[in-house]
């Protein structure tokens, strides 16, 4: 505490010279800012050279550049052709497309401006800071000065004319109630987006936008490329986070002068013609393996051998100084050093890369290529803390989800949208039992004893919700376009066929994959962004083959080829004659159906719900809860008895299937690897699709984060049984420690498996 305390005053001192002595703040900046007193916003001001070392000049300079930025804001946001100030002007008009027109280039402009919208509308998820309002709106824009307009209104007006587009090349005619139904979020399936305060008010996200856009406005050539948002990020929330008011107020204009300078010195790494410069980040990344070489040459040789580019894992460290490798404390600690390091080019984060990998070096030398990019392209969870056993660790939506096609068959219900069982636990148990006298005890441990009054169903096909929210989440979503509506019955018949073949053509167990494919497809249908729910499909694990190339995803057997095909066929009717998705014409082509059935197969996490679940675990909550006494403790006696006795029942007459199941595409759930010793699980405390990832045991600080993949019956085979499964469906060979340490088990499978094995080679 002490040694703390002695830096700040260090660094108090140094900052309060009229000279400020750089050579000593780079030296007490390079082992890191403390953030109290605002004294990291103010280090990173001189070091990114907007203060000038001479404080007496501080005052007269910071007014000038705060009030240029002022007009920048008027100049760069105002709109064209509103404020004609010669004759000359009103010659120019919205449907002039003459290169030099100010409409065509503010139309053009409204494309970049689409783009930041996206990108700042999503960064820093895991910190609320970027979705509060700033106590510092921009007046200028707030007080509507007449011929000004906000960035807000620009991007509703570009987003509806983006969809009017694509919208009248497909029906030829505009469907405005469509359009401004969906207007107001520029992706229609994405929750996690940051929203709009009301008028009057900006969030820090807004701001940040705003930056990025005036920036993009005088840097022209360079303009807005994606990546930026992650640089400008953690500098304006050190600004806008100042203890001190005065200049906390002044966090946009601070920040984009800053960001502006810094800019300067990493912009050749965010363009490519660029990437052979000096500074290109080719070059860069050259320096970065000599480095590595130098630092760990068995590490180096290795990635020699297997043909481990930095392109392939380096790229993204070097150009977004690692901002998206750690999270925000961290970022700015590193970025502490880095900017004290400057001059000589950011040098030092050469460095930390490779510490970055020589730290992975005992699980990089085992590992074969693929294991070891997925390791360095940070594909994994690892924890930063420690985890006590069953806490929880993070939860999620899903991006996409489908119940197994069997459910219906079964009599299963259970919402369409988010999977929430629809039926009483009492109707569950009959269902179950087939037996209509079973009366439930404590009915009051049952929320869905009045399921039946809250379901909402689809009007034109009786799909069932359970709430309002969830159908029109799906009908926006996906279920505009998917309903069984007999409004086209070829249409229906078509889904039905694909349906129905997926059914007959995959093998077990049971997949939702055909179901997702035509979800993603009506998502994207929808959306008017469609390249982002791409970019997001792109993040999940992909391939055909397993590592060693010998065989490939179960889905893609020889024996289901010609399904495969014709599945892929029928689909491919499906995006001509009601689709038209030019994006998702690769994905039906041969090739790319195969790597998309496999990035299903490979990501899709099942999911579990049950009315009877909920039920039980009141009543065991409620024996918990109540007092000892020998009357409650018989009672207690009494309704475990029932439940186990139901158990039997269900066993009996319908098997293990007892929960409404489906399974679906989750993308941070989706980062976790496998181990046959997990240390966390999933499971669906809500009931629903909201996953939770759960510890099993204690975890340490820097250990992954990891879940069986495989399902509950599977996990206690053989290591041999295990490891097929898993290479089969997840195309690795199991390392794991518990895998490591049956090493010596005979490579023996049941004989369930051995029959199984005969069939395949057949
Ligand atoms: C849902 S992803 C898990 C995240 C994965 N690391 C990634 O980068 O996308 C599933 C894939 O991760 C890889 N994987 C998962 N667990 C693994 C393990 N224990 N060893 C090697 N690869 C593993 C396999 O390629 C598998 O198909």
């Amino acid at each position: 505490m002490a040694i703390y305390q002695k830096t700040v005053e260090q660094f108090e001192t140094l900052l309060k010279c009229d000279i400020i002595d750089l050579k000593r703040l780079k030296i007490l900046a390079f082992n890191g800012c403390p953030a109290e007193n605002g004294i990291r916003s103010l280090t990173w001001k001189v070091l990114l050279n907007y203060l000038v070392l001479d404080r007496t000049k501080w005052s007269s300079h910071l007014s000038k550049q705060r009030e240029l930025y002022r007009g920048y804001i008027r100049e760069t946001i105002i709109k064209p052709g509103l404020t004609p100030t010669t004759e000359a002007d009103f010659v120019d008009h919205p449907l002039n497309s003459a290169p030099d027109s100010s409409w065509a280039v503010y139309f053009k402009e409204n494309e970049v401006l689409l783009q930041i919208d996206k990108d700042v509308r999503r960064l820093c998820p895991d910190l609320s800071f970027f979705q509060r309002e700033t106590d510092y709106p921009c007046s200028e824009i707030l007080n509507q000065e007449a011929g000004f307009e906000s960035l807000r209104k620009r991007i509703v007006s570009t987003a509806l004319k983006v969809e009017s587009q694509s919208q009248s090349r497909l029906t030829g005619r505009l469907e405005f109630e469509y359009q401004n139904k969906k207007s107001h979020s520029s992706t229609s399936y994405d929750d996690n987006e940051y929203q709009l305060l009301p008028d009057g008010h900006e969030a820090h996200w807004e701001v940040v936008e705003r930056i990025l856009f005036v920036f993009s406005k005088l840097n022209s050539g360079q303009s807005y490329v994606q990546g930026m948002n992650e640089i400008i990020g953690p500098i304006y929330y050190t600004f806008a986070t100042d203890p001190n008011l005065e200049w906390r107020e002044h966090a946009e204009a601070d920040a984009f002068y800053c960001f502006t300078n810094l800019m300067i010195h990493i912009r050749d790494n965010f363009m490519k013609i660029y990437d052979h410069s000096e500074f290109g980040i080719l070059v860069r990344m050259q320096r970065f393996l000599m480095l590595l070489k130098k630092t760990d040459h068995d590490i180096h040789y290795l990635f020699e051998k297997q043909k481990l580019k930095p392109e392939f894992y380096a790229f993204r460290w070097l150009t977004l100084l690692l901002s998206q490798e750690f999270r925000l404390p961290d970022v700015l600690r590193i970025w502490d050093s880095l900017f004290a390091d400057q001059e000589r080019n950011f040098e030092f984060l050469l460095y930390i890369c490779c510490a970055m990998i020589v730290l992975q070096r005992t699980r990089l030398l085992t590992g074969s290529e693929s294991q070891n990019i997925k390791l360095l392209q940070g594909r994994q969870i690892i924890s930063k803390r420690i985890y006590q056993s069953g806490e929880l660790i993070f939860e999620e939506q899903p991006l996409v989800l489908a119940q197994f096609e069997w459910n219906k068959l079964y009599k299963y219900s259970a919402c369409e949208y988010c999977l929430y069982p629809l039926e009483s636990c009492e109707q569950n148990v009959r269902r179950l039992c087939q037996d209509t006298s079973i009366v439930i005890q404590h009915p009051e441990c049952d929320p869905n004893q009045t399921i039946s009054q809250r379901i909402v169903r689809c009007r034109q096909c009786n799909e069932m919700y359970c709430s309002t929210k969830c159908y029109q989440q799906a009908m926006t979503n996906y279920h505009s376009i998917l309903c069984q509506s007999t409004e086209n019955e070829k249409k229906d018949q078509l889904i039905r066929h694909i349906i129905d073949l997926w059914r007959s053509a995959h093998p077990p167990p049971e997949t939702t994959s055909i179901t997702l494919v035509l979800k993603l497809m009506a998502m994207l249908k929808n959306s008017n962004n469609r390249l982002l729910l791409l970019q997001e499909l792109q993040k999940f694990s992909q391939g055909v083959q397993s590592e060693n190339q010998k065989f490939y995803h179960k889905l893609l057997r020889k024996e289901f080829q010609s399904q495969v095909e014709q599945l892929r066929y029928a689909l491919e009717q499906f995006n001509e004659q009601y689709m038209q998705i030019s994006e998702f014409k690769w994905f039906l082509t041969s090739d790319g159906f195969r790597q998309l059935l496999a990035l299903l197969g490979r990501n899709q996490q099942g999911i579990g719900t049950s009315s009877l679940a909920i039920w039980v675990k009141n009543c065991e909550n409620l024996s918990k809860t109540q007092e000892t006494t020998a009357a409650a403790g018989a009672a207690g006696s009494d309704i475990s008895q029932f439940i186990d006795a139901i158990y039997t029942k269900i066993d009996d007459v319908s098997g293990e299937f007892i929960d409404c199941e489906g399974s679906g595409l989750f993308k941070l759930q989706s980062c976790l690897n496998h181990s046959c010793d997990a240390n966390a699980e999933i499971q669906y405390l809500h009931n629903n699709s909201t996953l939770s990832v759960v510890t099993t045991r204690l975890i340490s600080p820097n250990e992954e984060i990891t879940i069986n993949y495989l399902s509950e019956c599977d996990r206690n085979r053989s290591r041999h049984s295990r490891q097929k499964l898993l290479q089969e469906n997840y195309l690795f060979l199991c390392q794991c420690n518990r895998c490591v340490s049956e090493a010596s088990e005979p490579d023996e499978t049941s004989e369930e498996e051995e029959s199984e094995n005969e069939m395949d080679e057949d």
